[in-house]
């Protein structure tokens, strides 16, 4: 069946429908991964958007629950150069398009992701329309103008306190759209986790003592959040604090600093990093529309991460107080393993152990 996108900007593209054929409507980015489509797939962070891999040929190892981020996929839409229809791979349980289909997914191949990509990178990311069926301009105004992702946060953020077993320090974990892969890194450490919705209040978080607090990754833009904002103020110097990409931009909030939109972000697993306290670069996974202010720091912040690319601010920590976070994903899934070692940043700070240190040294 033949399926249309329409940009924002006017733009069409033409090419071929699969997965569940239902016309979808979202924010347009584009992935650099080479692999890892399905943890992008079920990254509850790009909840609300329709994702293009600049990855020609995806599907070509099918899926394989195990590597699931999170339960269900979380996309709007999905696009593809070329799909594999005959996936190969020794953990593959079903193709990529039956996938989709399960999970109610319209997914869009045949078309030039490269042309696609350029627009988005030198218009920005913009809203697009995968459609079954022309549209009159007016019903493409209405579907753009109804589009909304500001709740997005609470559609994915667990409804229920749960709770996972580990022998070591016990971490807060307050999740916004975690991805499996932070739970499990955490608990690779030994942590013992609870972990709380989004918009749990402050008290009933410090209730269960925690040792530490988790920031999670998420959707949308930050400011969405200022409840969250609130409580992150409230538990600063109380608990040692780590954020991540969501997180880290809730925390950059709450320290004082300001946020700001990325004209098309960064997405994949191959973008460089720069750790300003050890001086080493860092191949890192990303997955972010928006980004802290670097003009508007707050005195007490330091930068400990600066991406390699464009210099924007990837990592930051309090001078004084245990708080520190990224703007990647430590926890890969998809993308390489290095970044780990800042799980053990933060095991050392629920130590007692102070950042300071290493800032100052
Ligand atoms: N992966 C994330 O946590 C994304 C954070 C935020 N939604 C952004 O796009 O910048």
């Amino acid at each position: 069946m033949k399926a249309t996108l329409i940009l924002e900007n006017g733009k069409t593209f033409q090419g071929k429908a699969f997965g569940y054929l239902k016309e979808t409507v979202g924010e347009v980015v584009f992935n650099t991964g080479m692999t890892g489509y399905q943890e992008v797939l079920t990254d509850p962070s790009y909840t609300g958007q329709i994702v293009t891999m600049t990855y020609p040929l995806i599907g070509n190892y099918g899926i394989n629950l195990g590597d699931r981020e999170s339960r269900t996929p979380k996309v709007k839409g999905f696009i593809v150069r070329e799909r594999a229809e005959m996936p190969n791979h020794w953990r593959c349980e079903m193709d990529l398009e039956g996938y989709l289909k399960e999970n109610k997914i319209m997914a869009m191949e045949g078309i030039d992701t490269r042309a696609l990509t350029k627009i988005l990178r030198n218009n920005g990311s913009m809203k697009g329309i995968i459609a079954l069926r022309d549209l009159t301009p007016a019903q493409i105004q209405n579907k753009f103008d109804s589009f909304s992702n500001t709740n997005a946060v609470e559609s994915v953020s667990t409804k229920e306190v749960y709770e996972l077993e580990g022998k070591g320090k016990h971490v807060a974990v307050l999740d916004f759209g975690i991805k499996q892969n932070i739970l499990r890194s955490l608990q690779h450490k030994g942590c013992r986790l609870t972990v709380f919705p989004a918009l749990t209040p402050t008290e009933e978080i410090l209730k269960v003592n925690p040792d530490g607090i988790l920031l999670s990754n998420g959707p949308g833009d930050p400011k969405d959040l200022p409840q969250v904002v609130e409580t992150i103020k409230e538990l600063l110097g109380v608990k040692p604090i780590f954020g991540i990409c969501l997180g880290h931009q809730l925390l950059a909030l709450s320290l004082g600093g300001d946020t700001e939109k990325l004209k098309f972000g960064h997405r994949g697993c191959n973008h460089p990093v720069k750790d300003l306290l050890n001086k080493r670069i860092y191949i890192t996974s990303q997955n972010h529309g928006y980004v802290m202010k670097a003009d508007q720091l707050p005195e007490d912040i330091i930068i400990t991460h600066v991406n390699v690319n464009d210099q924007t601010i990837e990592g930051i920590a309090h001078r004084t107080l245990p708080a520190f976070s990224v703007q990647f994903h430590p926890e890969a899934a998809p993308g390489p393993k290095e970044n780990d070692y800042l799980f053990d940043r933060f095991m050392k700070m629920m130590k007692g152990e102070s950042l300071c240190q290493e800032i100052t040294a």
